[in-house]
């Protein structure tokens, strides 16, 4: 029996990481990690699908006194769920050396008495949680490090590699499917979950991103707050036909930034998280290594681009765990764009 995937042959995700192992793209134990992980988010497809049912929605902690996490925000009980699922999955599965999370201050290394693998995994458990409640998509987020010090415990500053260390990144989206979208360096492949069997199924192999867009995602109700560049970016976007530009763009706004990923991934756009007067003082709102670096990463691979408006998002030094970033990505073409914006304005501003 031949077990290659082909088109009488539907691909689990098992079967298409044997491949990618057999191609040389993967090692053993990075393939049974990804299968961890893999596992750890149907068990949080599960619980975010119980919603109202299972008791998982709103916030966690006591009546009155939320649990806050490293990021100073209120963690939400699916926040708290994911974390524990991820966490408990990955201590036992022999692949890793350790872990860390946006819900967490510092790394975790594998305790000793479990086995110790050679690679760091890194995590948003949950992505979007403000949707949570109200039964709108959210997803998981997570990237792989590589980590050489054996019988050492890794320490948060073995975490801080830039993007294109990552060996495998991916994101789970739990929307009207559960969809895991996954690239190991060779491409970026899409695998939805059959509830029915309770595998992932390879859907979309050699996702390409439409290199040019009409259609671009932000939170509108920050723009007052925003730097010149953007401002300038997404005023000639609103001109349209008549404007700079020469033709009308729609928006979208999810507020999960896996869901809006995923939009992207299926019919182009630019997602874009840009500095302004709020969040300057933090460096960004979305987390470099947790958000930005695995999502830089499936997005290049599937052809498209990612910067934080001024440099390749996968090159940027991380200097801190929790690390912030302003975020441009998607279609490549429009990621150029407004990088222009940024280095015209840099330019004249001297
Ligand atoms: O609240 P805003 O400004 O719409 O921000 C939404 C953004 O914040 C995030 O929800 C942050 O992620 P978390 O839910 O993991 O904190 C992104 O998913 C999303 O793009
Ligand atoms: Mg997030
Ligand atoms: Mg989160």
């Amino acid at each position: 029996m031949s077990l290659s995937c082909n088109d009488a042959q539907p691909c689990s995700l098992t079967r298409f990481l044997i491949e990618e192992q057999r191609a040389g793209h993967i090692e053993p134990d990075l393939r049974l990690l990804i299968e961890v992980v893999a596992r750890a988010c149907k068990r949080i497809s599960i619980a975010v699908g119980k919603g109202a049912l299972g008791g998982v929605l709103g916030e966690a902690g006591l009546p009155g006194a939320a649990s806050m996490n490293v990021q100073g925000e209120a963690q939400k009980k699916l926040d708290v769920i994911a974390n524990d699922v991820l966490m408990e999955a990955n201590a036992w599965g022999g692949h890793l050396a350790g872990l860390a999370s946006e819900e967490m201050d510092h790394s975790q290394p594998i305790p000793d008495e479990f086995p110790r693998g050679r690679y760091l995994l890194l995590f948003d458990p949950l992505d979007g949680s403000s949707n949570i409640d109200v039964n709108v998509s959210v997803g998981t987020i997570f990237s792989v490090l590589p980590y050489a010090k054996q019988g050492q415990d890794p320490v948060d500053a073995d975490y801080l590699q830039p993007g294109t260390a990552q060996l495998a990144a991916g994101y789970c989206v739990y929307g009207p499917q559960t969809t895991l979208v996954l690239t190991v360096g060779h491409g970026t492949h899409a695998f939805t979950l059959d509830r029915e069997v309770g595998s992932f199924v390879l859907t979309t192999r050699n996702i390409r991103i439409p290199e040019q867009t009409a259609e671009f995602a932000v939170n509108m109700s920050n723009q007052r707050h925003w730097q010149p560049p953007m401002q300038a970016y997404v005023g000639d976007l609103l001109a349209g036909k008549t404007g700079p530009r020469g033709k009308d763009f729609n928006m979208r706004w999810v507020a999960s930034m896996v869901a809006d990923v995923h939009r992207i991934m299926t019919r182009g756009g630019i997602f874009s998280y840009p500095l302004d007067a709020k969040n300057e003082a933090k460096g960004g709102k979305l987390r470099l290594m947790y958000e930005a670096n695995p999502m830089a990463f499936l997005v290049e691979q599937a052809g498209g681009a990612a910067t934080t408006g001024r440099q390749r998002m996968l090159e940027v030094r991380p200097a801190d765990l929790h690390q912030r970033v302003p975020v441009f990505l998607g279609s490549k073409g429009e990621v150029e764009e407004a990088g222009r914006y940024h280095r015209e304005h840099d330019a004249t501003a001297g």
